[in-house]
């Protein structure tokens, strides 16, 4: 018996033996891989362009996968016209109201003087447009997966991980017939249809409203004021209302959707020869949402902070006393002191370049809405100059970790401009991971 038992041991210490390499071959590979994941997260205020920017990745290493969503694209649009009319015409209800408190007798001279201007009456075009507006809740509904606005700065349509599959009428098959599953899909499927042919019928109607006087001379005076997605798809609304339309890449980058809860993307991007596994995490950006960042931020290998510098005139829905401009100063100062982001790498985004140079080139004065900006010249330059400036300062009196800080100006939906950005702070990311964790 004593003979059995050694041999036993000795068989098992060789099996432990064996096991010990097992776990010690799993346990590098495992190493390796995790040191070949890049975990990326954009953080930034809402509409300061987190999700364009996670198209303008999948464009740019996954250009086939934004192909196959591009149908679900499309009730996105839809719902994105049918917001801009709604607010629009809530806009010259509030006015027409406001305009019989003061002029209780409609054949006043100067009502009499905004019809002689006006074309066609603007309650003649809200008539019109009733089916489609009608629309509306519907859509932004199904789009939201059934759920109702939950509050935190929400809102129109937002969506939650996964939508696309909600909304991708591949469930329809060649014969015209619903072959899908999911009656919610099928519903959406009809949805979209449906809105389709309604703006067939009145994107005349819609074109009128948008070149209505009424509307131009509020668009001047600033008394109405559209999500920045509403002129773009409004001046294109004839396109958008062919029976086959399918989204341009364009409309793709100028859609308004909010982000709610914590989106992750995953791509490959091979530098130097080595494949990296690239996972970004499109976060809802209302303060609402920001509480659900933080169980992500312990092992984010890279911050990209997005603040968008046209926004020095607006306020945050969720807080209307808000500048937002301050708010990402703030939203920054928190990133940057954040321990548990310090052994995240750094990219700082100055975003809708583009928007600031047409409010500028409006003649909108910074002065008017940051007080601190004083004499300096109202123009592109200096006033880029500036907030570059503020941002800059910050990182270097709330970084405690002296990490380097990579800045860029982007105007998001330019493809040409940000597939070179999104080339370097790919690169530059991978390269300080590489060099953190010895990697090679
Ligand atoms: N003109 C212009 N529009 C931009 C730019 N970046 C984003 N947009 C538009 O701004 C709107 C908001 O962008 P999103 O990417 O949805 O913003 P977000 O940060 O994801 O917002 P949340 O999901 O609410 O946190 C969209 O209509 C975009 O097309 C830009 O650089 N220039
Ligand atoms: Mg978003």
């Amino acid at each position: 018996m004593p003979g059995r038992t050694l041999i036993d041991d000795d068989e098992a210490a060789r099996i432990s033996g064996l096991i010990d390499e097992d776990l010690k071959q799993e346990y590098i590979k495992r190493r390796d891989a995790r040191r070949r994941e890049v975990k990326v997260m954009m953080l930034g205020q809402a509409e300061s362009g987190k999700s364009t920017l996670q198209k303008q990745f999948q464009l740019f290493y996954a250009s086939q996968s934004l192909e196959h969503e591009r149908p679900s694209w499309r009730p996105v649009v839809y719902l994105n016209i049918i917001t801009a009319v709604r607010m629009i015409l809530d806009n010259l209800d509030m006015e027409e109201t406001m305009d019989s408190n003061v002029l209780p007798d409609s054949s006043s001279e100067l009502s009499q003087m905004i019809r002689i201007a006006s074309p066609v009456s603007t309650g003649d075009l809200r008539g019109a447009l009733l089916p489609l507006v009608a629309i509306e809740d519907q859509l932004a509904s199904q789009l939201s997966g059934g759920v109702d606005s939950l509050g935190g700065g929400l809102t129109g349509a937002y969506v939650r991980p996964g939508w696309q599959e909600r909304v991708d009428p591949a469930g329809i098959s060649y014969d015209g017939h619903n072959t899908s599953k999911d009656s919610k899909e099928a519903s959406m499927i009809e949805l979209t249809e449906l809105t389709a042919r309604t703006l067939t019928d009145v994107w005349e109607t819609v074109m009128d409203l948008w070149r209505h006087p009424a509307v131009r001379r509020k668009l001047q005076l600033r008394k109405l004021r559209l999500e920045e997605a509403a002129s773009f798809f409004l001046d294109n609304v004839q396109r958008i209302a062919e029976p086959d339309y399918l989204p341009t890449t364009e409309d793709i980058l100028n859609v308004r959707l909010q982000t709610l809860g914590v989106a992750e993307h995953r791509y490959d991007v091979v530098l130097g020869g080595v494949n990296y596994n690239w996972l970004m995490y499109d976060v809802g950006g209302a303060r609402g949402m920001r509480h659900a960042w933080v169980p992500f931020f312990d092992d984010a290998t890279a911050i990209i902070f997005l603040a968008p510098i046209s926004a020095f005139d607006q306020y945050l829905d969720e807080d209307s006393r808000t500048n937002r401009i301050d708010d990402s100063l703030q939203l920054f100062t928190a990133i940057c002191s954040n321990k548990l982001l310090k052994n995240a790498h750094l990219v700082l985004l100055l975003n809708k370049a583009d928007l600031l140079k047409r409010k500028l080139e409006a003649g909108i004065k910074i002065r008017k809405y940051i007080t601190s900006y004083g004499d300096r010249r109202n123009t592109y330059e200096e006033a880029s100059e500036y907030f570059r400036a503020h941002f800059i300062q910050i990182h270097r009196k709330k970084d405690a970790w002296q990490r380097a800080l990579y800045v860029h100006f982007t105007s998001m939906i330019d493809v040409k401009a940000t597939q070179d950005v999104i080339g370097n702070v790919g690169e530059a990311v991978i390269r300080s991971h590489i060099a953190q964790t010895g990697l090679t």
